[in-house]
């Protein structure tokens, strides 16, 4: 019998399958785990926007995770878009309780500008989720509205990291310096250590939905039962290498390349190779 971990993202839908559950789904196979999915949103986007949403009933939302965690329970589980309040308060009352791998991208503007979470639970995401996260992979718009200053520079990040594990109650997080210039340093904060992960800033208009891809890949590594340290460091080569190589798809800001890697393997897979 084949065994294999499995893993489970809640969170909004890509039509065009760079964001969102569609780009979970894809890291999830590539990293050869079983993909399971939850949706909470229906969102009409494309690499040019986001153009409508629609919020499936915390009923409906609730009956999914239940048919996932009743039959097949995950190894990992992480949250993209989760948009509104009782989303927010049914995905806390299932997790409270979990010792599951839970990895939280707080979701709350596409890179094309519109809003993927309200107002009020960009508040209530603090209270409620954070606290349950393994791991949180904010960028940094989304880090600063969770910490409340403002981050520019590397010190910045470390102790915006600093306090969403010190203060808000997660177990590590890693503030992701996509937005920021010069190179692209990712900084994490497991309760102990700080660490860089750091990778050249490529020159592509190619990043639409490149912190889906990240968290899932994250993800999918706790899954298999890596560290917070050891899946982040995955997670950022199969990051970069989707950024390096870019598919040149749709007319905006285009999708990240799920086999970038296999162009020059991820680091664990490189040592496995060097033996
Ligand atoms: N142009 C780029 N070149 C290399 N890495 C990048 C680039 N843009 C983003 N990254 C990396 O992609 C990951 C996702 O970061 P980011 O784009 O900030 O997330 P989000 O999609 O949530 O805004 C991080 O590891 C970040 O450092
Ligand atoms: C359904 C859905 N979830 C998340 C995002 C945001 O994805 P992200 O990886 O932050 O990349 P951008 O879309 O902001 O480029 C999304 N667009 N849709």
């Amino acid at each position: 019998m084949h065994k294999i971990a499995s893993a489970l993202t809640i969170a909004g839908t890509d039509p065009t399958g760079g964001a969102g559950i569609q780009a979970d789904l894809k890291v999830f196979q590539e990293r050869e785990v079983y993909g399971m999915s939850v949706i909470t949103s229906v969102v009409a986007q494309n690499t040019e926007g986001v153009q409508d949403v629609q919020h499936l009933t915390v009923d409906f939302i609730e009956k999914q995770l239940d048919a996932v965690l009743t039959d097949i329970p995950p190894q990992a589980i992480k949250t993209g878009m989760i948009a509104t309040v009782e989303m927010m308060e049914l995905i806390a009352k299932k997790l409270k309780n979990s010792t599951i791998p839970y990895v939280i991208d707080p979701v709350m503007v596409a890179k094309s500008g519109h809003s993927l979470m309200d107002k009020t639970s960009r508040e209530v995401i603090r209270q409620t989720l954070i606290p349950l996260a393994t791991v949180v992979t904010p960028n940094v718009p989304e880090a600063e509205i969770l910490v409340g200053f403002d981050i520019q520079t590397n010190d910045d990040a470390e102790k915006a990291a600093k306090l969403i594990v010190d203060e808000l109650g997660a177990q590590a997080a890693i503030v992701k310096g996509g937005h920021l210039t010069g190179e692209a340093i990712d900084v994490l904060y497991d309760g102990n250590e700080l660490y860089y992960f750091q990778s050249e800033r490529f020159n592509t208009k190619h990043t639409h939905g490149t912190g889906c891809t990240f968290s899932a890949a994250i993800t999918a590594e706790l899954a298999k039962g890596k560290s917070v340290k050891d899946a982040v460091e995955l997670g950022k080569a199969y990051i970069t290498k989707a950024i390096e190589y870019p598919l040149e798809l749709g007319k905006g800001n285009g999708p990240t390349n799920h086999w970038g890697y296999r162009l020059e393997g991820l680091p664990a897979q490189k040592e496995i190779v060097d033996k």
